[in-house]
């Protein structure tokens, strides 16, 4: 990049999609204006290059719309309707500006689905790897946030889409680099990694059809959402191996790495969550109406915080080894 401002002037979008916006990029912060009888929904994502991608495993274009995704993800779980975002980057010298306007054009096109406004951010230099942070604001009627301690005993579990497929494409990256060659079922699987897409759709039918509804999304694996779930609520839950849902492109893995994917691999990005059976019945005929997924994959118990895995008729307790960034994956 030769010049910072030239760059911030080039990125800056030209028209926006948000009623409430004020003052978007160009001054000291962007102002918006609340929404009546809503609350208002943030959160913030990082993506370091040699951690959550490598030149090797996501395009500029993807990194940008990844970036974005996750942090709309976040925006879905708590049943929110996405409408700001800002994007801090930090950049090595070894990218040039037309990579990073790749990476832009990736957000944006997330930001038009979701008419989301781009209204601020930062631009550092860095010596060696990308950082990319982008911060996600989103709206939800008062009362209707979806939060993770809401779980109860008798509640059945839920994901809305596949889960294991983004380590499996992720697998096949490290195999065979971006460009390498992949069949059409792996193609589907590696898609999953470099472009997840947000389950906003499913996080407002969850946020506005049913009562209580605990949730959270799939960015470290089922094992780490479900322990998250279990220890906000106070509960047990239960995963039962065989309603897993899992992609038919991993059909030729073993059931033993099928289920390690999907428990331990994370970044599916779907929702994760527990409703009373009653709502359950009403949201699957929803989600199939909408042509959406919405698969019971467990229940939940009373007892001491934990996690446990059903297989032909067995229990084990499966500790708490998603992806974490201070551990060596278990
Ligand atoms: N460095 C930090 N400073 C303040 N809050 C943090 C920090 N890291 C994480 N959090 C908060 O901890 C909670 C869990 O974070 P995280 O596991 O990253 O959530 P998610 O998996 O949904 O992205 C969130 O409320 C997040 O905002
Ligand atoms: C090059 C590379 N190595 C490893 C991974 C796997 N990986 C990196 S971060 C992560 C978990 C999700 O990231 P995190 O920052 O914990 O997301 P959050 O829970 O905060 O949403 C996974 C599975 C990857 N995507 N790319
Ligand atoms: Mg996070
Ligand atoms: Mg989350
Ligand atoms: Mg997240």
């Amino acid at each position: 990049m030769e010049d910072e401002f030239a760059f911030i002037s080039n990125i800056t979008p030209k028209r926006s999609y948000q009623k409430t916006l004020v003052r978007g990029i160009g001054d000291d912060a962007a102002v918006y204006s609340g929404t009546q009888n809503m609350d208002e929904v943030v959160c913030v994502d990082t993506m370091v290059e040699g951690v959550h991608f490598r030149r090797d495993t996501l395009s500029p274009f993807q990194i940008g719309k990844k970036g974005l995704a996750i942090n709309i993800s976040d925006l879905a779980a708590m049943g929110a309707v996405p409408t700001y975002y800002l994007v801090s980057i930090a950049v090595p010298a070894a990218w040039t500006e037309g990579e990073l306007t790749d990476l832009y054009k990736g957000m944006d096109e997330l930001a038009k689905k979701y008419q989301m406004d781009l209204i601020g951010g930062d631009t550092v230099s860095t010596k060696d790897a990308l950082v990319l942070t982008v911060t996600a604001i989103g709206i939800v009627e008062k009362g209707r946030a979806r939060f993770r301690d809401q779980a109860r005993a008798g509640d059945r579990l839920f994901v809305t889409g596949y889960v294991g497929s983004s380590a499996a494409g992720l697998d096949l990256l490290f195999e065979k680099s971006l460009d390498g060659v992949f069949t059409e079922q792996e193609q589907s699987l590696v898609k999953a990694h470099q472009e997840p897409k947000p389950h906003i759709e499913e996080g407002r039918l969850l946020a506005t059809s049913s009562k209580r509804i605990a949730l959270n999304d799939v960015s470290d694996g089922v094992a780490s959402e479900a322990h998250e779930l279990a220890e906000s609520s106070g509960v047990r839950i239960v995963i039962e191996a065989g309603a897993l849902p899992i992609h038919e492109a991993m059909e030729k893995y073993s059931r033993q790495r099928q289920i390690d994917l999907a428990l331990f691999g994370g970044e599916d990005f779907v929702l994760i969550g527990t409703a009373q059976e009653e709502d359950v019945k009403q949201l699957q005929v929803i989600f199939h109406k909408k042509g959406l997924r919405f698969q019971v994959i467990g229940f939940v118990e009373e007892g001491e915080p934990s996690v446990w895995l059903k297989e032909e008729g067995q229990l084990k307790k499966i500790e708490k080894h998603g992806y974490n960034h201070f551990q060596k994956r278990g």
